[in-house]
């Protein structure tokens, strides 16, 4: 019997289910991955946005990745919402503590509707603490602008924003272009010496909250699977488009993705 691959999200709980770790859950399990968790913030949300955000204490975020990792470990993990600096630095060491690799940051600042999962005072040390742990980070257009102080709203501007990210640290960077204007989708991964691009068209609908949680989450269940990074990427842009694509059109604002796309 194949051991199966586990995936561990250290993220914050949407209650809406369609982001946070609900998000990665569901997609790791769809994508044959078994799903573990250490929540960092409860948030009460729903499609229409975040009516609220409540951090658990640094040490009960610690508490949970000790007690998963020390018993089941983890193939690949991903960070998600981190909410401040307190937690961002507690995450930090116990990544270091029991040497997770295949670590993929998606560096969640803002969700759809404007609210902030992020603390500003916690930018720095998402850049100094977490960043060099990173095998991949996952910032959209905006997160990349906070990071860099670059405005980015073209592909010329993605490749070097995504230069000057991986400049702070991070093995490799996976632009995601859901904000670029225009009907085409394009996501940008730089390993530090190629770009890869990835373009398709945008699908038009109000229906992707999420979309990054899932995207990020995908990616790491192929990087638990042992799939080498670029064919992770693939296979994670191709789940998400058809998420999106099949989205199950619930809620009266930007409703989920399908968790149960299926792609080969
Ligand atoms: N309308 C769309 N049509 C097709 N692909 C899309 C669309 N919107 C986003 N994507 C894809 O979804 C993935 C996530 O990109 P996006 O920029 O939406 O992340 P995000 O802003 O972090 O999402 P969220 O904040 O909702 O979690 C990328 O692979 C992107 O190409
Ligand atoms: C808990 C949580 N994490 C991430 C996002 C980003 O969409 C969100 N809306 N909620």
């Amino acid at each position: 019997m194949q051991t199966i691959a586990k995936a561990l999200t250290i993220a914050g709980s949407d209650s809406g289910g369609g982001a946070g770790i609900q998000a990665d859950l569901k997609t790791f399990h769809q994508l044959g991955v078994y799903g573990m968790s250490a929540i960092t913030a409860i948030t009460a949300q729903n499609t229409l946005g975040v009516a609220g955000v409540y951090p658990l204490p640094t040490e009960a975020v610690s508490h949970q990745m000790r007690e998963v990792l020390r018993d089941l470990g983890a193939d690949a993990a991903k960070t998600g919402m981190l909410f401040d600096a307190a937690i961002i630095k507690a995450v930090s060491e116990e990544i270091r503590t029991f040497g997770l690799k295949k670590l993929v940051v998606d560096p969640v600042m803002i969700a759809k509707g404007g609210a902030k999962l992020l603390l500003d005072e916690a930018i720095a040390a998402l850049k100094t603490d977490l960043l060099p742990l990173a095998e991949v980070v996952t910032p959209n257009l905006p997160e990349a602008e906070c990071m860099t102080g670059m405005e980015i709203r073209t592909p010329e501007e993605m490749r070097e924003g995504a230069r000057a990210i991986h400049a702070l640290g991070a093995r490799n960077v996976l632009m995601k272009g859901g904000h670029l204007e225009g009907d085409t989708v394009v996501d940008i991964l730089f390993d530090g010496t190629n770009f890869y691009e990835l373009a398709h068209e945008r699908i038009q609908t109000r229906h992707t909250h999420g979309t990054g949680c899932t995207f990020s989450a995908a990616l790491t269940a192929e990087l638990a699977k042992n799939t080498p990074l670029v064919g992770a990427v693939e296979k994670a842009n191709r789940f998400i488009f058809e998420a999106i694509k099949t989205a199950p059109q619930i809620g009266g604002g930007h409703g989920p993705t399908n968790h149960w796309a299926v792609v080969e």
